[in-house]
């Protein structure tokens, strides 16, 4: 059985003087390793992105984490100094494969910036700098040059029972989870549900309400340590066999 392909669209990046489609190899990692599928990188593409083809020919969708920010013209405010930076190229696939992924019941997993691209997908709306809140914690990346200090596992999120998350991670309760964010969910998106909050409130995990197929996106990092810690092995072994089961239904009814 060949494996199952997941399409992950990529960040716009400059390097060495030229315009770069580029994504973190730890999310090809946990999807090849422990998803155990074979991820199609989507070039970020400001116009002709032709999101039909894509979807037609993979078994999912990976929505990764970026530094840069969805721009607020997509969930309806002018944008401020503290919104940036801003991939245009990456809004314009993931928006419009985010939805279509859903009412196809492609199987989606959004990761940080991807559950707010899914928020933002579904008609929800954004809050930028939250650290600067009342009451809210410092979500943002440590100021390290370290990868593994950068994601370190160091917040304690808690799981709702009953949810989808807790399905796949076997449990409901607290959870520790790594954090490197400034945005986060502001007016959840009406198709969505809350899956998981921080202590202080911030929606760490959603998934969408009556979806055809796995859609659960999550604030935190789980690719990064998807090989060695329990609940972001779990998730992507949850993720990964929803791929298989949605890739067989294929080709039942090809
Ligand atoms: N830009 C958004 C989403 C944050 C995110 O996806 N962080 C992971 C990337 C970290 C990095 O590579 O720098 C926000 O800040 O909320």
């Amino acid at each position: 059985m060949p494996l199952p392909i997941v399409a992950i669209p990529a960040d716009t990046r400059i390097l060495e003087g030229a315009v770069w489609h580029a994504v973190k190899g730890q999310y090809v990692n946990a999807t090849l390793k422990v998803a155990k599928a074979m991820p199609l990188l989507v070039p970020a593409l400001e116009e002709h992105a032709d999101v039909e083809a894509v979807l037609d020919r993979v078994d999912g969708v990976l929505i990764s984490g970026s530094p840069s920010n969805v721009h607020p013209l997509l969930y309806g405010r002018d944008a401020t100094d503290k919104d940036g930076p801003f991939d245009p190229g990456r809004d314009a696939v993931s928006l419009p494969l985010i939805r279509r992924a859903i009412e196809r019941g492609i199987p989606l997993l959004a990761i940080c910036r991807g559950i707010q691209e899914l928020n933002v997908a579904l008609g929800g709306t954004l809050a930028s700098e939250i650290q600067e809140e009342p009451g809210i914690w410092d979500h943002r990346k440590p100021e390290t040059n370290d990868a593994d200090e950068a994601y370190s596992i160091r917040q304690t999120i808690n799981i709702k029972e009953g949810s989808c998350m807790a399905r796949f991670l076997g449990h409901a309760g607290t959870v520790q989870v790594n954090s490197l964010h400034r945005q986060a969910i502001s007016k959840i998106a009406p198709r969505l549900q809350v899956e998981a909050l921080a202590d202080d409130g911030t929606i760490e995990a959603v998934s969408v309400i009556d979806a055809k197929g796995f859609a659960v996106g999550v604030q935190w990092h789980p690719e990064y340590w998807a090989e060695t810690d329990n609940p972001s092995r779990a998730l992507f072994e949850a993720y990964g066999q929803a791929l298989r089961d949605y890739a067989a239904a294929k080709q039942v009814t090809a």
